[in-house]
């Protein structure tokens, strides 16, 4: 039996000791496998109480069986769960019985997914979306992954390929009857305006993929400023601990640091950088150098300076937001117009003010209510594909309409390369190798 047919197992629960643990079994061997282990089968679908046992009849634990027959599994095959007690010993010595059975074996990173997949249980995207659910640490992290996980992202872009699909139909039945005189052009034009309408829908979607990745990614915050304006200061009085190095020494700060930060529920990972000035000395400029190149990268860029100093406003390579921050407020009294806001490091000052400062520039960047948003670099690929297709349909109108048909046909072709669709399969090693074992 090839590796792909092989019934597979994996712990699927957490690390251990545990007060249960979950093995999960799939594939044809499964119901053999819970037979000889627990004496009998249980009904499908139904938590049982078992004794485990060995093949020589060493009681292994006592725990909760349930079986899952296919199709109607995670998987699609058969499937099923032990749920022991959570002790290290007790899940080796289910792991190591498991192994006797014949064409059983480990399962691979997102095996059981892949398997799914490959059975039609779930799209890419609903992958996708589980491997972020799993591994979302956010509240907004979790809403953009239910979104992908649960389907509706899926929805919307079979729908959108069916729109497209049905209006190539539509334009070659055209091309088709081209010869007579009796055709009326109203077909034509309205399948043009609904295309036209799908391609402000598909730029104002692809659009929102920008929030998509923050939400899934963090919002990238990058500390920057002269020496000594109390960036480490600012980061370790954010991460509420001593992240950085903090002395009155000009240049302390050489490598980028950063942490991450839950703020009202998104990701922010939080940079602090080497102050910026002229020098000669080597690893200061080094440290100088990725500073920059941080900048280049950051969503956001908060711009410190000492109270009293002009905060800088322009970074070289970045376009985004400068939040301009006046530091060390506790030295001065007196609010000073230069800046967006006074902190105090030392003193805790303004930081509930920065948080808040953070918290609407988010809001002002989320599209919509709704998480259904593109996260990742492949889907706004293909979306960018599929919206060029589109508007190479629609806005040539001296281009002969089978090139138009075509057009719509590549653009119906990369949204199903999004949900997979369409042929993806040199993508899936990359896609699965995110997964833990057990999913
Ligand atoms: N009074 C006062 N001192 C502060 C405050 N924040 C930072 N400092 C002091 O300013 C000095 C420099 O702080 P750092 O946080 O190391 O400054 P930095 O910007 O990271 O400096 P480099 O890493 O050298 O670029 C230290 O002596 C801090 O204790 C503050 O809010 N109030
Ligand atoms: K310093
Ligand atoms: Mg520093």
């Amino acid at each position: 039996m090839n590796a792909a047919n092989q019934t597979i197992y994996a712990l699927s629960s957490g690390s251990l000791p545990a007060g249960v643990a979950v093995i999960r079994i799939s594939g044809s061997e499964a119901m053999h496998v819970v037979k000889s282990l627990a004496g009998s089968v249980p009904a499908a679908r139904q938590a049982t109480l078992k004794t485990i046992r060995t093949r020589n009849g060493l009681i292994l634990d006592r725990g909760l069986i349930l079986t899952f027959p296919g199709p109607a599994s995670f998987t699609g095959e058969d499937c099923a769960e032990i749920h022991i007690h959570g002790g290290k010993a007790v899940v080796a010595a289910l792991l190591a019985e498991l192994s006797l059975f014949e064409d059983c074996r480990f399962a691979e990173h997102g095996e059981f997914s892949r398997r799914a997949l490959e059975n039609g249980k779930m799209d890419l995207v609903e992958v996708e979306g589980l491997a972020d659910l799993i591994s979302a640490e956010t509240e907004m992290q979790r809403r953009l992954a239910i979104e992908h996980a649960a389907g509706g992202l899926s929805a919307l872009y079979e729908g959108w390929a069916d729109r497209l699909t049905r209006a190539r139909a539509l334009i070659e039945a055209e091309l088709d009857f081209a010869d007579e005189d009796d055709v009326p052009g109203s077909v034509s034009d309205l399948v043009w305006s609904d295309m036209e309408r799908l391609r402000s829908e598909l730029a104002e979607h692809l659009a929102g993929g920008d929030f998509g990745e923050i939400v899934r990614d963090g919002l990238r915050v990058v500390i920057a400023g002269p020496p000594n304006a109390g960036k480490s200061s600012l980061i370790n009085a954010l991460a509420k601990r001593e992240v950085a190095i903090v002395t009155d020494i000009a240049g302390t700060t050489r490598d980028v640091l950063h942490v991450d930060l839950n703020i009202d529920g998104y990701a922010v990972r939080l940079y602090d950088t080497a102050g910026l000035r002229e020098t000669e000395e080597l690893v200061e400029r080094e440290g100088i150098r990725r500073a920059l190149k941080t900048v280049a990268d950051a969503d956001l860029v908060l711009s410190l300076a000492e109270i009293g100093q002009p905060a800088q406003t322009e970074f070289p390579g970045f376009t985004g937001r400068v939040i301009k921050l006046g530091t060390k407020a506790d030295l001065r009294a007196g609010a000073n117009g230069a800046y967006d806001l006074l902190i105090s490091s030392t003193f805790g000052h303004g930081l509930a003010e920065l948080h808040q400062l953070i918290i609407n520039d988010l809001r002002d960047r989320s599209p919509s209510l709704s998480l259904a948003l593109p996260s990742r670099l492949r889907h706004r690929t293909l979306l960018k594909q599929s919206l060029d297709a589109l508007s190479m349909a629609v806005s040539f109108d001296s281009q002969g309409l089978d090139i138009r048909a075509e057009h719509l046909r590549q653009s119906a072709n990369s949204l199903g390369r999004i949900t997979g669709r369409v042929d993806v399969e040199d993508l899936l090693d990359v896609i699965f190798s995110e997964f833990c074992i057990g999913k």
